[in-house]
């Protein structure tokens, strides 16, 4: 018998998010971002923790500027790097700078004040300097030439963006406008600062650069670094591997192939191999990122070889990369049915273990021998745990077990249904806390988006199949073909061909699901966003009139020829099997929108309008094509989110949206509100 309240938006919101660790040198501490949400406000605060390794009591080493991120322990253990927005020393930041605070707690200083903003940084081994990325204008030279740019940029009256690049926005909020991503360098204890890349053509790839783009040589002395080569920057540009030698600025390219695309690169602890992903782009845009190897010639040397080390291995290793002290194995997450691991990849054997199991690990570190995990389930949120040498793996923070004790969340489930073509398909379960089998229930399909990703072990915000289940639901997770963590094969299934299997898959998993005792046909609802609303869109033009009793489509793409209008336009014409203008049959053929006759079923349309990956010309095409055709149908839009719905009150208006209008259309049960206009 479950016990608790209901688990609920509110509560969901409540829950302390914790960020990836960074472990201390020795193994004994590691530091994490935790952010706190405030409903009513409508606000966040990210606040930077230390958790011991060892045993004994997490202790609060900020107290949350607007926002605390993204922590690193320096090499010698005495201070503590972050980026954060703060209000200090009589200056507030208006883009996000470099911070130090001494580790055993005290004042944290602003490094300096980098006018373009800092975006994501590593410390050099000596502890004195760090390398950071910012945008920078490519043409300029010098940090004060930099910040009169700036300034003049951000109090500019005309809004508008010319531009003839092809890779202008990204995803959701990346507006570069002529700006590109430096590597840079600060001193620590001078603020003194130097633009690496300044007066080179050189940048670091476009989309979201982080941490993994570049690496520091264990002795100080050069950085490793991914770029695009190709003169015009795309979002599927193959990147090169290039290595800058501090003392006299020279780079020198050491890795490329124009038929791969690599990535994530990581010197091994004698600086003279480096681990990267690398993905055969010219045999197919669908081709996994697998662990490759460079080596140099001779110690020392600028010139060296490389070789795919993961070949015979059917799983997609994922950035970042960590050696092994002894220079034998290189330490990864990658997924595998539905699960996310840390795997340990041994180069001599080429073979893979598992280190630390999934849920889903979201992040790690490891110093000293000691491993630390950051990883969810479907029944808890991120959880930190260490496991040091001979040990089992051990909790080590409680931040919302309180919270969560007072709340009952359902039992998760894994199980399989054969989907299209014969094949197994998984699909994950989450029942509504006590779950009686003897009584009925609606069923939730929860459709996830990619489509080369995959539902699974975790816990979610956006679509908390903890809160769907408390509200009665079973929510069903299909990991359709071209899910990712099921092999290759599997994954490339659908290319050319988006839709068809997938739906075959869903309606596998009803079929089946509707054999259960519980299981209601007249209460059978379906949800998903991105390419789960195109799945949901394309289900409504092709699925048996009255199978399914209501949908949800959030941000769902619903006309591919229209989907040009996005940012990862190049990267559908690979996956549709051709663009809209050579292929127009085999374009229309996978779209949604060319079965909008077949449209009956009602639908809630979800969409923001500060989203880059679908516009939100998809959600309102579909609304009002459903509109015209006279089919029940409700739009909620945000003219202030983007792909996702990231603020708290949005959240809560988002979920009350879904459950009135799956409600409205349940004959078991009836609207928990009166209804808006
Ligand atoms: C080189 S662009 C890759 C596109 C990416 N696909 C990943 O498999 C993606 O953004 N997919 C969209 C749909 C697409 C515009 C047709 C999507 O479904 N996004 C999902 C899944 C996702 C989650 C996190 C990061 C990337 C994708 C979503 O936003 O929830």
């Amino acid at each position: 018998m479950a016990t608790g309240k209901p688990f609920d938006v509110d509560a969901l919101w409540k829950i302390e998010r914790i960020g990836p660790p960074s472990l201390s040198p020795d193994g004994s501490q590691a530091v994490v971002p935790v952010t706190r949400y405030a409903m009513q406000a409508n606000t966040s605060r990210t606040a930077l923790w230390l958790l011991s390794t060892l045993g004994g009591r997490p202790r609060a080493l900020t107290h949350g500027g607007e926002k605390d991120g993204q922590p690193q322990w320096s090499p010698r253990g005495d201070r503590i790097a972050f980026i954060g927005r703060r209000d200090q020393e009589g200056e507030r930041d208006g883009t996000p700078q470099l911070y130090v605070i001494p580790a055993d707690g005290g004042e944290a200083r602003r490094v300096a004040t980098v006018a373009t903003g800092v975006e994501a940084f590593r410390w050099l081994p000596d502890g004195r300097r760090i390398a950071f990325i910012s945008w920078v204008w490519p043409a300029l030279r010098g940090p004060k030439a930099q910040a009169r740019a700036h300034k003049q940029h951000h109090e500019r009256k005309e809004t508008g963006y010319a531009t003839s690049e092809t890779l202008y926005r990204y995803w959701d909020d990346q507006l570069p406008m002529g700006r590109v991503p430096h590597l840079h360098l600060v001193d620590v204890d001078t603020g003194r600062l130097r633009d690496l890349f300044e007066g080179t053509p050189y940048e670091l790839r476009r989309a979201a650069p982080d941490a993994t783009t570049f690496d520091i040589a264990p002795d100080g002395e050069r950085i490793v670094f991914a770029y695009d080569p190709a003169p015009d920057k795309r979002v599927d540009g193959r990147c090169a591997l290039a290595e800058l030698v501090l003392a006299t600025g020279r780079i020198d390219l050491i890795a490329r192939d124009a038929d791969w695309g690599f990535a994530a690169p990581r010197y091994s602890p004698d600086g003279e191999r480096i681990a990267f992903v690398a993905s055969h782009q010219e045999r197919k845009h669908t081709m996994p990122a697998q662990l490759a190897v460079w080596e140099r010639s001779r110690p020392g040397a600028r010139t060296g070889r490389w070789a795919v080390e993961s070949a015979e291995w059917d799983h997609e290793v994922q950035a970042p990369l960590h050696w092994e002290d002894d220079g034998q194995a290189v330490l990864f997450a990658a997924e595998q049915r539905g699960r996310r691991h840390l795997w340990r990849f041994d180069l001599p054997d080429r073979r893979a273990e598992v280190v630390c199991e999934g849920g889903w690990v979201h992040g790690f570190d490891k110093a000293a021998g000691t491993t630390v995990t950051l990883a969810d389930a479907a029944t808890h949120p991120a959880r930190v745990h260490a496991c040091l040498p001979g040990q089992a793996p051990r909790r080590i923070e409680r931040f919302n077990d309180s919270l969560l004790n007072a709340h009952a969340i359902g039992r998760s489930e894994e199980t399989w249904c054969t989907g299209a073509q014969g094949d197994k398909v998984q699909v994950w379960l989450m029942y509504p806390p006590g779950f009686d089998p003897a009584r009925k229930y609606p069923l939730l399909h929860v459709i996830h988006g990619g489509p080369h990703t995959a539902a699974g072990d975790v816990w979610h915000y956006r679509w908390s199949a903890a809160v769907f289940a408390a509200q009665g639901y079973v929510v069903a997770s299909v990991n359709y073909h071209g899910s990712s963590g099921f092999g290759y094969a599997f994954l490339d299934s659908i290319t050319h061909r988006w839709g068809a299997l997938e739906m075959q898959d869903i309606e596998a998993a009803t079929e089946q699901l509707l054999r259960e005792p519980w299981a209601d046909p007249r209460r059978v609802f379906a949800a998903g966003g991105s390419y789960g609303g195109f799945l949901v869109a394309w289900m409504n033009g092709h699925a048996p009139p009255g199978r399914y009793a209501a949908y949800v489509c959030h941000a769902g793409c619903f006309d591919w020829t229209a989907m040009f209008a996005n940012d990862a336009w190049s990267w559908h014409v690979q996956e549709l099997g051709g663009a809209y203008w050579e292929q127009a049959a085999q374009v229309a053929a996978q779209s949604a929108h060319t079965f909008a006759a077949s449209m009956a079923t009602p639908t809630l349309v979800i969409h923001g309008a500060r989203d880059y990956r679908v516009p939100d010309a998809q959600g309102l095409a579909y609304y009002n094509t459903l509109k015209a055709r006279g089919v029940e149908a409700r739009l909620l839009w945000f003219p202030d989110e983007n792909h996702w719905v990231v603020k708290p009150r949005n959240s809560q208006l988002w979920y009350g949206e879904f459950f009135d209008w799956l409600r409205r259309f349940d004959p078991g049960q009836r609207p928990a509100r009166k209804r808006r206009a």
